[in-house]
C-alpha cells in the first residue's frame, strides 16, 4: 500500500473540499431544473450576460424547463406572472438583491448609492413615505407647466434643426428628457434642446453604467471587490456625471437657503421637496439620502422615459394601422372639442387607445432587459408548489413575463394595443399586473405618474403636428437590451410638418 505523503493528503483534502462545495451548491435548489453548469457556478450566466444579451437565452430556457428555472447555484428565474404577487408583496419581505450594487455611481472616488439599490426595505419605506407626496397623482399638475415649457423647446428644436434631414430619434428624446428632468428636479432651464446638443454631458453616461450592471449582475461580490473598492474607484473610475451634478446642486441649494434666497412658500422643484421633507423628518431624510434621491431621480428617469417615447414612436411608424387608429382617436377628440393645444393632462389621461399604445410599447420593449432580482426572506417561500429556501435570489425579467401567452394572448410577439381594450375584468387586471415595465411591488417606479403625464402629452403633440418617417422601414430593432438597444441600433427618421393633422 502506498504510504500517505503530505502532498497527497493536501491534494485529497483540496479535491474533497471542492467536491463538497459543488455538491452543497447543487443540493441547495436540487429539485429545480435548468442548465447543469448553472447549478454549480454563476460563471455560466456571467459568460452569457457579459458577451451578449441574456433575455433571449432566458426565454428559451423557460420554454425548455418551464415556469421556474435555475439560472445559478442560488438563483432562479420565473416566467409565470402568477408569482409576481408573491415576490412583489409589500409585506413579503423580499429585499433587492446584491446585484443592484453594480448600478452605483462614483463621486470623489466614493461609491454613491441611490434609492434604487437600497436593500433595507424598512428604511426605504420610511423614505418613500417622507417624500412620496412629490410623486402622487395629486401632485402631477405641479409638473404640467414644466412639460409645457420643455415641449415648446422640443417643437422649436424640430422646426429649427430637424426638418428635412435624417436624425436619431432617441438622441432627440434624450435631449428632451434631460431638459425636463433638470427642470422638475432643480427648476433649471438647461438648454439641451435649444442648443441641440448634450450640454450637461449626461446623455450617454447612463448607458455605460447600465451596461456595466447588465454585465456584472450575476457576480455581485466580484463586482464589489473589483469596482467598488476605494483604490479602483479613485484611480480608474470616471466620476458619475449625474451623481456629481446632483451633489453640486444640493450644495448650491443649501447655500441659497442659508442666505435666505429660497422662499418658504410657493412652487417647489423636486430638490426643494426633498429638502422640505428632510426638515420635517431629519432622522429619515438625512443629508446623504437627499443625494440618493437626487441621483435616483436623474438616473432612473432619464433613459427610461426617452427610450419609451422612442419605442412608442418607432412601433407606430412600423405599424401604420395602429398609427392611423391613434391619430383618428386624437382627431376625433379634437373635433369634439375635448382636445386642444397646448394639451392638458386631463384631456388625454383617459384616451383609451393612447393608453393602450403606451402600455403595449412598454410591454414589447420594457426598459430594463435583465431580470429584476429579489432575495427570498429567511423563512423561505413557495412559488406555486416549488419551495425556495431563505436567501435564494428570485429573478423576473419583464421581457420574459411580457411574452406569457396565457396572460397576453397567442399573438404576444405582435404590437397590438387592442389586447388592452378587448379584455375585461379579471383578465384585464391580470395583464395590468403582469406589466413589469415600471417594476414590481413595493419597489415599483415612483416616477411612473410623472412619466405618464409626459408621454401622454408629448406623443399626441408630436403625432398631430408632425409626420415622422423611418429611414430604414424594413429593419426590425431587436429590443434584446431593452431601451439601451437603441444605442447600438439607432432609429433614424425624417420629419415634416403635418398638413392635415391626421384627418
Ligand atoms: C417610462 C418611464 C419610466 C420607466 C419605464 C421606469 C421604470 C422603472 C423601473 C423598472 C424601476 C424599478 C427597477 C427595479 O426594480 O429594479 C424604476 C424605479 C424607479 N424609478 Fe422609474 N421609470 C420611468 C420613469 C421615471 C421617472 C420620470 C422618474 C423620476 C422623475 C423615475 C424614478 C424612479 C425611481 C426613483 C425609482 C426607484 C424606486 C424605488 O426603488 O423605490 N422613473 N423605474
Amino acid at each position: 500500500m502506498a504510504s500517505l505523503s503530505l502532498p497527497r493528503i493536501f491534494v485529497s483534502c483540496l479535491v474533497s473540499s471542492f467536491v463538497f462545495i459543488l455538491t452543497r451548491r447543487y443540493w441547495r435548489l436540487k429539485g429545480i431544473n435548468g442548465p447543469l453548469l448553472a447549478a454549480f457556478t454563476d460563471l455560466w450566466r456571467a459568460r452569457i450576460q457579459y458577451f451578449g444579451p441574456f433575455v433571449p437565452t432566458l426565454l428559451k430556457l423557460h420554454e425548455k424547463y418551464g415556469a421556474i428555472v435555475r439560472i445559478g447555484p442560488n438563483t432562479v428565474s420565473f416566467s409565470d406572472p402568477a408569482y409576481i404577487g408573491v415576490v412583489g408583496s409589500a409585506r413579503g419581505g423580499f429585499a433587492k438583491a446584491d446585484s443592484y450594487g453594480a448600478m452605483r455611481g462614483f463621486v470623489n472616488g466614493k461609491s454613491v448609492g441611490s434609492i434604487i439599490d437600497m436593500q433595507d426595505e424598512e428604511k426605504h419605506r420610511a423614505i418613500k413615505r417622507a417624500v412620496g407626496n412629490a410623486f402622487i397623482t395629486k401632485s402631477m399638475l405641479d409638473y404640467q407647466g414644466d412639460v409645457d415649457v420643455v415641449l415648446d423647446a422640443l417643437l422649436r428644436n424640430i422646426r429649427t434643426h430637424r426638418l428635412g434631414s435624417p436624425f436619431d430619434l432617441n438622441d432627440l428624446m434624450q435631449l428632451f428628457q434631460l431638459d425636463f428632468l433638470l427642470k422638475i428636479a432643480f427648476g433649471e432651464n438647461s438648454g439641451h434642446l435649444d442648443s441641440d446638443r448634450d450640454v450637461s454631458g449626461m446623455a450617454k453616461v447612463l448607458y455605460k453604467r447600465i451596461m456595466h450592471w447588465y454585465a456584472w449582475q450575476p457576480l455581485p461580490n466580484l463586482e464589489r471587490f473589483i469596482f467598488q473598492n476605494p483604490l479602483w474607484s479613485r484611480f480608474f473610475v470616471q466620476p458619475s456625471k449625474w451623481a456629481r451634478a446632483g451633489a453640486m446642486r444640493v450644495e448650491a441649494r443649501r447655500e441659497q437657503i442659508k442666505q435666505g434666497l429660497v422662499a418658504s412658500e410657493g412652487p417647489r422643484d423636486l430638490l426643494q421637496k426633498y429638502l422640505d421633507a428632510s426638515e420635517k423628518h431629519p432622522d429619515i431624510v438625512r443629508p446623504e439620502i437627499i443625494s440618493w434621491l437626487v441621483n435616483s431621480t436623474i438616473s432612473a428617469g432619464a433613459d427610461t422615459t426617452s427610450g419609451t417615447l422612442t419605442t412608442a414612436l418607432y412601433l407606430l411608424l412600423k405599424h401604420p394601422r395602429v398609427h392611423a387608429k391613434l391619430l383618428r382617436e386624437l382627431c376625433e377628440a379634437r373635433d369634439a372639442g375635448r382636445l386642444s393645444f397646448p394639451i392638458r393632462y386631463a384631456m388625454v389621461e383617459h384616451l383609451p387607445y393612447l393608453d393602450a399604445v403606451i402600455k403595449e410599447a412598454m410591454r414589447l420593449n420594457a426598459p430594463l432587459a435583465v431580470p429584476l432580482e429579489r432575495v427570498v426572506p429567511l423563512q423561505g417561500c413557495f412559488l406555486g408548489d416549488v419551495y425556495l429556501p431563505g436567501r435564494t435570489v428570485v429573478a423576473c425579467a419583464p421581457y420574459v413575463i411580457h411574452q406569457n401567452k396565457e396572460c397576453f394572448g397567442e399573438d404576444v410577439a405582435e404590437f397590438r394595443p387592442e389586447r388592452y381594450l378587448e379584455k375585461k375584468g379579471a383578465d384585464l387586471l391580470a395583464m395590468e399586473k403582469a406589466n413589469l415595465a415600471f417594476g414590481l411591488g413595493s419597489r415599483i417606479c415612483i416616477g411612473r405618474h410623472i412619466a405618464d403625464l409626459e408621454m401622454k402629452i408629448v406623443l399626441p403633440s408630436l403625432l398631430m403636428m408632425f409626420d415622422f418617417k423611418l429611414v430604414n422601414p424594413d429593419f426590425d430593432v431587436p429590443f434584446d437590451l431593452g431601451i439601451f438597444e437603441m444605442e447600438l441600433n439607432p432609429i433614424t427618421v425624417t420629419v415634416s410638418e403635418r398638413v392635415f393633422h391626421g384627418k
